[in-house]
């Protein structure tokens, strides 16, 4: 596998008045996960069609190694696609499919077994597709993504219409496929099933990107939920620090984008005693894409609120 990176360039499109996507830019590195995440009608979908020369865009570019997929010889052997699971014929069998794609890109025919096997489908490979269910479809979208052995896979909703056992099984072979010097771009609204995987965070919001950060970043790394009963002190000095927090106005706690350690000095120096803290590391993601984009997202152990949202909150 030749290590390739994506880079996105000024990336834009428009559909009459709506602005699908504005000026996109980032890069994805070999040996990483990114995650594309967003609300629904935020660009992604039509982000990645642009990446794979599906949409053509009003300007910018998207290359793998410097070269558009245009440019590329064979795309199929660089980049692995999964847009829509239900795209492929439904009348022909699972088998014709990739036999269909095999020629296509040059693969010899035995990859047609190892890569029915690999997702699991070798069970039903003379079904018709029409006959699959969505997620026996995402998982033939996924077969055909690894058919070249490509050294990037693009993949929308990869986890849609998969069961837990699916989706644990795509987070173990996204990590792997990167460790071995992939590179991953994924779109996701499982955001529980991307916190596991990613490395790198793209989120969009109204078409632009609203949010960009690597994993070894300390916002990613480092979050703390604490209660106090007059807390504060500590918000606003969370507010002169730039630090993002979120009050559950429910339980009174706080989340706040910082280590434990740092709010206890905080806590120390104001002389306001608190009543409970701990880390919260797994709930970042969550706090991040709350705080990043206009949607809620309910569920999880708490909910979170957009930054504009705080104030409404405290009353
Ligand atoms: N072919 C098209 N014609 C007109 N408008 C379009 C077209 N494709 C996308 N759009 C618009 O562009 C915006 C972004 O859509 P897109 O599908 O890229 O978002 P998304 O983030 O993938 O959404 P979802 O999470 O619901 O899949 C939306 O307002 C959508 O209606």
């Amino acid at each position: 596998m030749r290590p390739t990176s994506i880079a996105v360039t000024a990336l834009s499109k428009r559909y009459g008045d709506v602005v699908s996507v504005d000026s996109l830019t980032f890069r994805c590195e070999p040996g990483t996960v990114t995650a594309f995440l967003g609300p629904n009608g935020s660009g992604k979908s039509t982000s990645l069609r642009m990446i794979v020369g599906l949409t053509r865009p009003d300007s910018g570019t998207a290359t793998f190694n410097g070269r558009t997929i245009r440019e590329l010889d064979n795309p199929g052997r660089t980049v692995g696609v999964l847009l829509d699971a239900g795209a492929h014929h439904p009348g022909r069998s699972v088998a014709e499919t990739l036999r269909l794609a095999c020629i296509l890109i040059g693969m010899p025919r035995t990859r047609i077994s190892e890569c029915l096997e690999f997702v699991g489908l070798e069970g039903v490979a003379r079904r018709r597709v029409g006959t699959l269910s969505l997620g026996m479809r995402q998982r033939l979208g996924l077969a055909i993504a690894v058919l070249g052995e490509p050294a990037c896979l693009l993949l929308d909703e990869p986890a849609n219409g998969l069961d837990p056992e699916g989706i644990s099984w795509l987070g173990d072979f996204l990590s792997e496929f990167a460790s071995a010097g992939g590179t991953v771009l994924l779109s996701s609204h499982h955001l529980d099933d991307v916190d596991s995987v990613a490395d790198h965070l793209v989120i969009l919001d109204s078409g632009r990107m609203v949010h960009e950060s690597s994993r070894s970043d300390d916002e990613m790394r480092r979050a703390s939920t604490f209660t106090a009963n007059a807390p504060e002190a500590i918000t606003a000095e969370l507010d002169r620090r730039e630090i993002r927090w979120a009050l559950d106005p429910a339980s009174g706690r706080i989340e706040a984008a910082t280590d434990p350690e740092t709010i206890w000095h905080m806590s120390a120096e104001s002389r306001t005693p608190m009543t409970s803290l701990t880390s919260s590391s797994p709930h970042a993601l969550r706090d991040l894409f709350a705080a990043s984009t206009t949607a809620e997202f309910q569920g999880g152990k708490l909910d979170f609120f957009p930054v504009d949202k705080r104030e409404e909150a405290k009353k």
